[in-house]
């Protein structure tokens, strides 16, 4: 579904991502773990468009999207759950729902966002901005959803959740998981990653420095790229 080969990533004269490939094949959860600052977001950003220069390939589905503009790739079947979640605090939480257009006819709709989170359904005409960080993160979840991603990305969703909250908002990614939807994963929350993800990757200054199956990875992995000291 997704393979990035040799990709280089730079704003202005600030060159983040060297030579970095990897791939998320159709129904396979990947996650990116890695201390702060090493490119994740950086990462995410190249495949939806967002990261002024580009150079190397990004295929989504077998189309090279390396140059390709946002709106083509979201076009494309790539959705994304930003980091921070981006709600809008002044709308309702179903204007939040309504900014994004449904655009196919068998694909997800509004009411089926209120099915998977009934608690959203419940905090309808609340304000975005009135929300728990958990409701936030479930609507963000619920907008990418309705652009019927082929490949969604999700970019440090457990971030600044309560413990009860990451176990749910982990549920709900492993519950898209077993329905066949392919992701790619941010995190910085290991558990959570280790829970969901099939292949592990592991970013360290821009590079990928670790790569194998979630059995790969074990505490002298982790000690050795993530913790705060290497
Ligand atoms: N808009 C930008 N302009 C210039 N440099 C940037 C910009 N965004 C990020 N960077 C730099 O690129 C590098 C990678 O940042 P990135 O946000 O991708 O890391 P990250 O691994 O996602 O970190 P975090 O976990 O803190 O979100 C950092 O050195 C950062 O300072």
């Amino acid at each position: 579904m997704l393979q990035i080969k040799n990709l280089n990533a730079y704003y202005g004269e600030s060159h983040v991502l060297h030579n970095l490939s990897l791939k998320v094949g159709q129904g396979q959860v990947c996650a990116i773990l890695g201390r702060n600052g090493m490119g994740k977001t950086t990462t995410i950003y190249s495949i939806m468009g967002m990261v002024p220069k580009r150079e190397g390939t990004i295929e989504v589905a077998g189309r090279n999207m390396v140059t390709a503009k946002s709106y083509h790739i979201s076009k494309s079947g790539v959705g994304l759950v930003p980091q921070g979640r981006r709600i809008f605090p002044n709308l309702t939480v179903k204007e939040n729902l309504l900014t994004t257009k449904t655009n196919t006819e068998n694909g997800w709709k509004h009411d089926d966002v209120f099915k998977l989170f009934p608690r959203i359904e419940e905090r309808q005409h609340s304000m975005g901005g009135n929300l728990s960080g958990g409701e936030q993160q479930m609507l963000s979840i619920g907008r990418a959803l309705l652009t019927n991603p082929k490949l969604l990305l999700l970019d440090e969703p457990s971030e600044g959740l309560s413990p009860l909250m990451v176990q749910e908002v982990s549920k709900i990614i492993r519950q898209l998981k077993q329905a066949g939807l392919t992701m790619l994963l941010v995190e910085q929350n290991l558990a959570m990653a280790k829970e969901i993800a099939d292949y592990i990757y592991i970013l360290n200054k821009g590079r990928i420095v670790f790569e194998g199956a979630v059995e790969e990875f074990n505490g002298d992995i982790q000690k050795k790229h993530l913790s705060l000291s290497s």
